[in-house]
């Protein structure tokens, strides 16, 4: 397993002092490698298993904060255990958004489909609040910036924009990843929290975590995460060591 950083190490063991505790994360590029296929990510190896150690422990709530729809998340993931699920990027908590929103997005994504089809290898995924545009496996490059140009383009401004890894969203709500870690710290009143990401959304929560609490990002880029690690492999060696300062 990989080694955690020492200060990481220093700020896990802290944490796993404080009661009530969330331990929170996103999915894609955190708990599941980055993969061309939404359909083919699975967990990282070790990952459930961590995440039900760690959901386990008395007074610890874990929850998946996933810009995928929840359903999506739970069957691509597999996780079945006891905990909170916020998809949707923040819109939906613990179950399926009611059908209010469903016309607009239906709406965006008949628009979008004749545009994305021009572009070999662009995928359209209609999601339960947003219309998302992936390009990963877009091997003209130049056409693969220019779609998302265009998609940006064709955006009205009632629309929350969601850049993310080799995606481009259309959210039909202004939830965001902040916004779902501001409820659940408020909701289950817990005392501290962990926060791993690794793309643009997750800089929302980021934001919105008081010092105490440790984020973590996984990968390059800039980032408002007072921790970093290199990949989703070190992830699972980050959640072993909480889960051993906890027991
Ligand atoms: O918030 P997350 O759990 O990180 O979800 C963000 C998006 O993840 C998925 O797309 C990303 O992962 C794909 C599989 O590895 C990859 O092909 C794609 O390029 C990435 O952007 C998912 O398909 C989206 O719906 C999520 O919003």
């Amino acid at each position: 397993m990989r080694a955690v950083p020492a200060d990481l190490t220093a700020a896990l063991a802290a944490l796993a002092t404080r009661r009530p505790l969330l331990v929170a994360s996103d999915y894609d590029g955190v708990l599941s490698p980055l993969v061309g296929d939404p359909s083919a990510a699975l967990p990282s190896p070790g990952i459930a298993e961590v995440l039900a150690r760690l959901a386990a422990r008395e007074g610890v709530v874990v929850a998946l904060v996933s810009g995928r729809g929840v359903a999506d998340l739970q069957a691509v993931s597999g996780f079945t255990g006891p905990y909170r699920w916020v998809g949707s990027h923040g819109a939906e908590f613990d179950g399926p958004l009611t059908g209010a929103l469903a016309a607009r997005r239906d709406a965006l994504a008949q628009r979008l489909a004749p545009l994305v089809a021009t572009v070999p290898g662009a995928r359209l995924e209609v999601k339960p609040a947003s219309v998302a545009v992936h390009v990963r496996q877009v091997a003209d490059r130049p056409a693969a910036a220019a779609l998302l140009e265009q998609v940006c383009g064709q955006a009205d401004p009632s629309l929350t924009m969601k850049p993310g890894k080799e995606v481009l969203e259309l959210a039909v709500t202004d939830a965001d990843k902040g916004s779902a870690l501001r409820r659940l710290r408020d909701e289950l009143g817990v005392a501290a929290a962990l926060y791993l990401g690794d793309d643009l959304t997750d800089e929302d929560a980021f934001r919105a975590l008081p010092p105490g609490d440790v984020t973590v990002k996984v990968g390059e880029g800039e980032t408002a995460a007072r921790y970093r690690v290199t990949d989703p492999a070190a992830v699972v060696a980050v959640l072993d060591t909480l889960a051993g300062a906890l027991a």
